[in-house]
């Protein structure tokens, strides 16, 4: 069977997407994902994604990591699909209903609600997630939240200076976070920015994190560091995040169609 794909991307971000909407696609499973996103023998990219019929939006969007695990949200991925979409948007996703918006400077998504008490997060046990009373080496007491999927977030004077390969992997896995974590390092460079590096949950280190810059945006105003928008900036490029006075997260920035293409089924079972 001959599949076509979109190949998208968010600052770098970048997404196999399938579009489920029209025709009846095969569930791929978790296997055929991971060989479709790995790079060296696979078309390559961070998250897959399939676009599905959705009653109550106007496309459901399911978020599979390059490892093959389904998860609930990505921010960059929805301004991708907000893109394709071309006009404003509902989109249902494992952590929520979100919605696009197209804006001068790219796509707009409102992302919802964070949530920050630690059963949402998950975590194994109650703690304060404002700043945790845990530590990882030179990583110490970071904020948790969830913003669809869960983020631990660690101010440092340098992120640039982290080992995130090292950490990013101990922490993911540190039986603190029965779901895993997506791990952040942020650096305040002034109240308007952040300066953020993500090893994402089931990917590792990305050029970009659109929950993960929501989540440390958020984090850093919950702490009183930073003004309620900032701009935060990743290695692919910026992302503008505003926490309205409503409790919704806004989240602004660019997205981008690389190629479109095909593959056969067969060769990745
Ligand atoms: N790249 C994403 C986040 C994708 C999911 C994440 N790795 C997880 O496991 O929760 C984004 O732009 O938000």
């Amino acid at each position: 069977m001959r599949i076509n794909f979109t190949k998208m991307h968010g600052l770098g971000n970048d997404f196999i997407v399938l579009d489920a909407r029209e025709e009846d696609l095969p569930d791929l499973g978790a296997e055929t994902i991971r060989a479709l996103s790995d790079r060296t023998r696979g078309i390559g990219c961070d998250q897959f994604i399939v676009l599905e019929p959705d009653p109550d939006a106007s496309v459901r969007m399911r978020i599979y990591n390059a490892d093959g695990g389904e998860v609930e949200a990505c921010g960059n991925a929805a301004r991708a699909i907000g893109l394709m979409l071309g006009k404003p948007a509902t989109i249902a996703t494992g952590g929520g209903l979100i919605s696009t918006t197209p804006a001068e400077n790219g796509i707009a998504v409102d992302m919802g609600e964070p949530r920050f008490g630690w059963e949402a997060i998950p975590l194994a046990y109650a703690v304060d997630t404002d700043a945790m009373p845990v530590g990882w080496d030179m990583l110490e007491q970071p904020s948790a939240v969830n913003v669809g999927n869960p983020h631990a977030i660690f101010f440092v004077p340098d992120c640039d200076a982290v080992p995130l390969d090292e950490l990013g992997p101990q922490i993911e896995h540190d039986p603190l976070f029965p779901q895993r974590v997506n791990v952040n390092v942020a650096t305040v460079v002034d109240r308007k920015t952040l300066r953020l590096r993500v090893w994402e949950r089931g990917v590792g280190l990305t050029r970009a994190c659109g929950t993960g810059a929501c989540a440390t945006a958020v984090a850093a105003m919950r702490r009183g560091l930073v003004d309620r928008e900032v701009s935060v900036e990743l290695p692919g490029g910026p992302l503008s995040i505003a926490w309205h006075q409503d409790n919704r997260i806004i989240m602004t920035g660019p997205a981008t169609q690389a190629f479109r293409g095909s593959f056969e089924l067969d060769d990745y079972t």
